[in-house]
């Protein structure tokens, strides 16, 4: 293919590589189906916790009027499930193809890519919408482009892309999705109106778990959810992902073992000897204990994290907790740079059984 060219108000040149065809890919039967797909909100309203967004995008299906979108926050927190579900509200799927681009930028993060593809879409001619087609969706008279994780996209990408904004605001509007908007170019950002997705709250993810306990079938037993929940720190597709992959492993029963074992975490009964060791103060208990973890096959950053995690939800005083932080923290970059991993904990555990000591 020949290069594109440099400036872009050149003319689009159409090339064979050059893929727009969005119709999606039938999904696979839903007894094999990702439950992150299978359980995707198929409303803006069935997105939980974003309570102002999903307020606002209401607002905007139903006056069939949007600006641009920005949509920013953490990972697994509702980004790419509001805009699929806002596209499939606002537009019928017989027009669903001509009318919405789906791209994602870090496949494609190039000047080319944003000059052409979404150039052309751009200036596609729409079919006009039946009376049937308006009687069950607004269909507004714009095309819709959705550009996932636009963080990654290079500033000269950035920077066209401002440019086709706003030479083609009439027919089309973005709505680009990112991690961090602070990699967004301010000239791009300040034309979209933006959204922050927040880590989801114990109650969402809890309530979003039963829900697919429910229809899966599944016997959850006590404390999993919370377990699971601590595990995926406000990240709804980790949480959905890790009962998905406990109840592959041991079918309909779902145990915190289970849980933990996917989770890669070290299971609570295994750290409970160096605990015991910890709060009593006994130094060879401590050596024993670590060296047993370690033959166990666990590794130096899991033992780090699992003892971090206990410190934290244990009675010890916030000082004592505060300098456990900055320990671990700096024994990680110890064991980044290749230190003795028996060392580093032991370092760590005799910082431990201090905060333990002083608090009693
Ligand atoms: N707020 C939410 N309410 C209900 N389900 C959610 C929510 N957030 C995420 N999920 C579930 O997690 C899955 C992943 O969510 P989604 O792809 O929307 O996250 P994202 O914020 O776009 O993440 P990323 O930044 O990694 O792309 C969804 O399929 C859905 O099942």
């Amino acid at each position: 293919m020949p290069p594109h060219p440099a400036n872009s108000d050149d003319p689009i040149v159409l090339t064979d590589d050059m893929d727009l065809d969005t119709t999606p890919t039938p999904p696979p039967p839903s007894s094999t189906q990702p439950w992150v797909e299978k359980y995707r909100p198929k409303s803006v309203e069935a997105v939980k916790h974003q309570t102002q967004t999903s307020n606002s995008l209401s607002a905007a299906i139903k006056s069939n009027e949007l600006p641009h979108l920005l949509f920013y926050g953490p990972p697994g927190t509702g980004k790419t499930s509001m805009a699929l579900a806002l596209t499939h509200q606002l537009y019928p799927p017989t027009l669903y193809k001509s009318r919405v681009l789906e791209m994602n930028a870090s496949d494609e993060r190039g000047l080319s890519t944003v000059r052409n593809k979404i150039k052309t879409f751009a200036n596609l001619t729409v079919t006009t919408p039946s009376p049937t087609d308006l009687s069950t969706h607004p269909c507004p008279p714009f095309k819709l482009i959705i550009l996932d994780e636009s963080d990654t996209l290079t500033t000269d990408a950035q920077s066209a892309l401002r440019r086709i904004i706003e030479s083609h605001s009439k027919v089309t509007r973005f709505l680009l999705i990112c991690n961090y908007v602070s990699r967004i170019i301010m000239p791009l950002a300040s034309r979209c109106s933006k959204f922050r997705f927040t880590p989801l709250p114990s109650e969402a993810v809890v309530s979003k778990l039963s829900e697919i306990s429910l229809s899966e079938n599944l016997n959850v037993q006590e404390g999993v959810y919370e377990l699971i929940n601590r595990l995926s720190e406000g990240d709804m597709r980790s949480a959905v992902t890790t009962l998905q992959s406990s109840s592959n492993i041991n079918g309909k029963v779902i145990t915190k073992d289970i849980v933990l074992m996917t989770s890669g975490d070290i299971p609570a009964k295994d750290m409970e000897g160096l605990m015991k060791e910890l709060k009593g103060g006994r130094y060879e208990g401590m050596q024993r204990e670590v060296g047993d973890l370690i033959a166990g096959g666990w590794s130096g950053s899991l033992i780090l994290k699992g003892l971090s995690d206990l410190v934290v939800e244990s009675g010890m005083g916030d000082l004592g907790k505060a300098e456990v932080c900055l320990k671990v923290g700096e024994a990680e970059r110890r064991l980044i740079e290749g230190g003795e991993e028996w060392l580093v904990i032991m370092d760590v555990g005799g910082c431990v059984m201090k905060g333990f000591r002083e608090t009693n």
